[in-house]
């Protein structure tokens, strides 16, 4: 795990897009298309501000959501909501994206389906965390329902996340999809969770999912 700490959050967002353009270019100079996978929440959205602009071949790039709250695409707790208005836009908008929730079905019941949708954009070519400053990452959260079956090895692709802390069911990538990929950034704001994750570095990954995801991963960090 690498540290970059930067003076404010608007050079981290303006930093932190060009190194995942360069990432994404890396990864189109040898595949067709890569898969991109970034978080919802607070933090990403002044880095799809910039990032959106990049001269790349977005043509090429899929585009997931790390998790999803089982929330229309159009409520404001989507992750989907904000990923389009904030990524896919500009030249990002020719960009094709892939959900983690669909519609209708109770999560449990929609897992084939949306699986059957991500299965053939994986692995994940760059992959950019949030955190929250209970150490959840993607929709991992601490003392879940089925957390110690998404942070193994042999876990399937996707887990439906239940939490008393949350008001709706959620999707979620698991550990080790989202630890498999190429290129890892996790983004965080402030004290609070820059000591979280320190503190993690001491726990076991069932107290601190984001434990298990951080091996070779780039933290960026602004006050
Ligand atoms: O609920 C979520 O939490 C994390 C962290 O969110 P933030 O608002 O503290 O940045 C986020 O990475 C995840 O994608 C989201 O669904």
């Amino acid at each position: 795990m690498k540290i970059q700490e930067y003076a404010d959050r608007d050079m981290l967002a303006i930093d932190v897009a060009n190194e995942l353009a360069g990432d994404l270019e890396a990864a189109l100079l040898h595949h067709d298309t890569v898969a991109f996978a970034v978080p919802g929440g607070t933090t990403p959205g002044s880095i799809f501000d910039s990032l959106c602009a990049a001269d790349l071949a977005w043509d090429r790039v899929r585009v997931l959501p790390t998790d999803e709250r089982c929330v229309p695409a159009d409520h404001e707790r989507s992750n989907e909501r904000l990923i389009r208005e904030r990524l896919l836009t500009s030249r990002a908008s020719i960009a094709e994206y892939v959900p983690l929730y669909v519609p209708g079905a109770d999560p449990e019941a929609a897992l084939p389906e949306i699986e059957s949708l991500i299965a053939p954009v994986l692995p994940l070519a760059v992959l950019v965390l949030g955190m929250g400053e209970d150490m959840h990452t993607a929709s991992l959260f601490p003392g879940m329902e089925g957390l110690a079956a998404a942070l193994g090895g042999h876990a399937p692709t996707l887990a439906v996340a239940r939490t008393e802390t949350q008001p709706e069911p959620r999707i979620t990538l698991t550990a080790p999809v989202l630890d498999g990929a190429l290129s890892k950034h996790l983004i965080i704001y402030g004290t609070g969770k820059r000591e979280a994750l320190e503190h993690s570095l001491s726990l076991p990954p069932e107290e601190a999912p984001i434990a298990a995801v951080l091996s070779g991963i780039t933290v960026h960090w602004a006050e």
